[in-house]
């Protein structure tokens, strides 16, 4: 569990984290999304004490990171992957580790083991890709067997496969009840990935919800309706158009309805005997969503995605 009440870092004259109140919630993938310099980075900072807040705090498991005695038994980050000297062995970097937070060397080769890292434990680090990188890097944080995770943007520039690797993975530690939270700049994965969303901009939190509710507050929400009677459609839209908040023509075998769901409209059509030949919704987009919460709070002109 993390919580952040009314975290704030200023930095001279610019707030990079404004006020910022949450709960990361264990069990669950929690996604943390925002605009280029909207201050994830520097709230993950905040959280992990390599950067003081101006005032608030940030508390894993109710204390702060300095606080606790073994910090990395409570939580375990991954900012850069890079942070690693290259001409050690994966096993030598995972030790070093280890030992200068006393944690059992064969701690090492459980981490290896789920990382899928073990074939390779005694090459260099230096000579890993990217994805094997980023893999090393999550062993480590995985090394004091904590409760909270931490990963700031885990897929950049990852292959299919390093992706698809990294989700089942962050899945997998979900569901053994820990606290996973995760950047990204990448909507579409954070939308297969996440069961809940942070957004925030200009430091400020614009959505804190689950991920049904963020796609649903996208205003393109809509059911498509098509009929093979233009007349049935026409006695349909007349009984659609008092409860929904709009109705739209397509063309004269279909329909699009916004403001109500697919099964009110499909009750409307059966009681009118109405034919029908596709009744589907039409769902926001997370991109189409997210860019509509974050208007307004993109500091760069554009948000990043
Ligand atoms: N050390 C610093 N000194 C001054 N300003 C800083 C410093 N670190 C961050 N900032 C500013 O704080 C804001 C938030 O930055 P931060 O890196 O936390 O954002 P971010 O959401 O992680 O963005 P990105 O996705 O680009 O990494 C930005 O405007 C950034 O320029």
């Amino acid at each position: 569990m993390l919580t952040l009440r009314s975290l704030t870092k200023r930095y001279g004259e610019k707030t990079a984290v404004d006020a910022l109140s949450l709960e990361v919630a264990p069990g669950k993938i929690t996604g943390f999304l925002g605009p280029n310099g909207a201050g994830k980075s520097t709230t993950m900072r905040m959280i992990l004490g390599l950067d003081h807040p101006t005032s608030g705090t940030a508390l894993i498991k109710g204390k702060r990171y300095a606080d606790h005695t073994h910090p990395l038994r409570e939580v375990g980050a991954l900012l850069d992957a890079k942070a690693v000297h290259p001409r050690r062995t994966a096993y030598k970097h995972l030790l070093a580790m280890a030992r200068s937070h006393g944690i059992p060397a064969r701690r090492v080769d459980e981490v290896l083991e789920a990382t899928g890292l073990s074939d390779v434990a005694g090459k260099q680090a230096g000579s890993f890709s990217l994805g094997m990188g980023q893999r090393l890097g999550i062993a480590g944080a995985l090394l004091g067997d904590p409760e909270v995770l931490m990963l700031d943007e885990p897929v950049n520039g990852l292959d299919p496969d390093g992706v698809l690797w990294i989700r089942g993975f962050l899945r997998s530690l979900a569901a053994q009840g820990r606290t996973v939270f995760v950047s990204s700049h990448l909507m579409s994965e954070m939308e297969v990935t996440a069961d809940r969303l942070v957004v925030i901009g200009r430091g400020r939190l614009i959505a804190d919800a689950p991920m049904e509710d963020i796609l649903a507050r996208g205003s393109r929400n809509a059911v498509r309706v098509r009929g093979p009677e233009a007349q049935g459609l026409h006695a349909l839209a007349g009984r659609l158009v008092p409860e929904a908040h709009d109705v739209q023509w397509v063309s004269a075998h279909e329909l699009v309805v916004t403001g109500l769901t697919p099964e009110r409209v499909g009750d409307l059509a059966h009681e009118g005997h109405v034919r029908l030949h596709e009744l589907r919704a039409v769902e926001a987009s997370l991109e189409e969503a997210y860019m509509e919460l974050t208007a307004g709070s993109v500091e760069f002109g554009e948000a990043r995605l």
